[in-house]
């Protein structure tokens, strides 16, 4: 018999929808996957549906983790390998010049790409995300002009894999923070995994405030996919750590959010390069204008 299973998401209705169509895919036979919100105002999201085989909690969090969710509450579940099902199934992603593969799909490198190897793990960055997929076309934007820097920083790394896609490109310093210990483990492990272990630094730090970033600084490129909030609070500090014509790549923004967050930018001494919207997320590129003081 099949048993219902709800999962209770604290995410977005994109999330949870694209949430509900990866169990549709990856769940045997399942009937009346959907999603509902939840009547409490929160913005909370439930999806559902019944399964033969539902997934477990270390799937569903990765499951979560690849569409950016947070956290979420699940009923008991059975004891499944549902991470090795969700790796399997993942496909790769193109972007750009870059291909965002599991070692599943080693086989299927296109020619010319710059690969970068990520399992999906505990840690935000596989590439299907709007806004991972916004930064990396937007690092592959700077390169196709002929930007080279020399000292790159990616805050909010997750997985590592805008400081390694950096690296793939350019042969500068390359410094990667996030303020979360397991994926900078993951980050680790990933830059060991592409043979970048040389490359990429990995750091623990909350925004821009570790004394290895401090040093390393001025950036010629700071890349923060984070949220709208941690941005803007981190504009003066970001623009005063960039070096003068250094270009910042600002993710995680809703587009409803991406003026007011540009504006924060814009004030501190940056101008709007590029803009991309993918999905319900933006992307931006700013350049730091030389010579003003911030
Ligand atoms: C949306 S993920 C981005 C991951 C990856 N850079 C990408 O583009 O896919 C945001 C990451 O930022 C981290 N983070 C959130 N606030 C932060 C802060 N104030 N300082 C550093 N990292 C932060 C989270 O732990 C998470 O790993």
């Amino acid at each position: 018999m099949p048993t219902y299973t709800a999962l209770t998401l604290l995410s977005s209705q994109t999330a949870a929808e694209a949430l509900a169509d990866d169990m549709e895919r990856l769940v045997p036979e399942p009937t009346g996957v959907g999603t509902t919100e939840v009547e409490d105002g929160s913005g909370t999201w439930e999806i559902g549906g019944y399964f033969e085989d539902a997934p477990d909690q270390a799937g569903l969090a990765l499951l979560a983790q690849i569409h950016g969710a947070r956290p979420f509450a699940v009923s008991e579940l059975p004891d499944t390998d549902w991470v090795a099902k969700v790796r399997r199934e993942l496909s790769p992603v193109k972007a750009g010049r870059f291909f965002v593969y599991g070692s599943h799909d080693a086989d299927k490198l296109p020619d010319g790409c710059e690969p970068l190897l990520i399992e999906a793990a505990m840690a935000f960055g596989t590439g299907h995300h709007g806004t991972t997929l916004g930064c990396l076309r937007a690092i592959d934007a700077l390169a196709e002009d002929g930007f080279i820097p020399d000292t790159v920083a990616d805050i909010g790394c997750g997985t590592a894999v805008l400081a390694m896609a950096a690296a793939r490109l350019w042969p500068g310093r390359v410094l990667a923070s996030d303020i979360d210990e397991v994926a900078v483990e993951v980050a680790l492990a990933n830059v060991r995994a592409n043979g970048l272990e040389n490359r990429v630094e990995c750091i623990e730090a909350t925004g821009l405030d570790h004394p290895v970033l401090a040093d390393a600084a001025p950036f010629d490129l700071i890349c923060a996919n984070i949220l709208m909030g941690p941005l803007i609070a981190l504009a003066p500090e970001v623009t005063a750590r960039l070096e003068n014509g250094g270009f910042v790549i600002l993710s995680g923004i809703l587009n409803s959010q991406a003026d007011e967050v540009i504006d924060v930018y814009t004030r501190c001494g940056n101008n709007v390069v590029r803009r991309e919207e993918i999905g319900e997320w933006t992307t931006t590129t700013l350049c730091k204008i030389c010579g003003k003081s911030v």
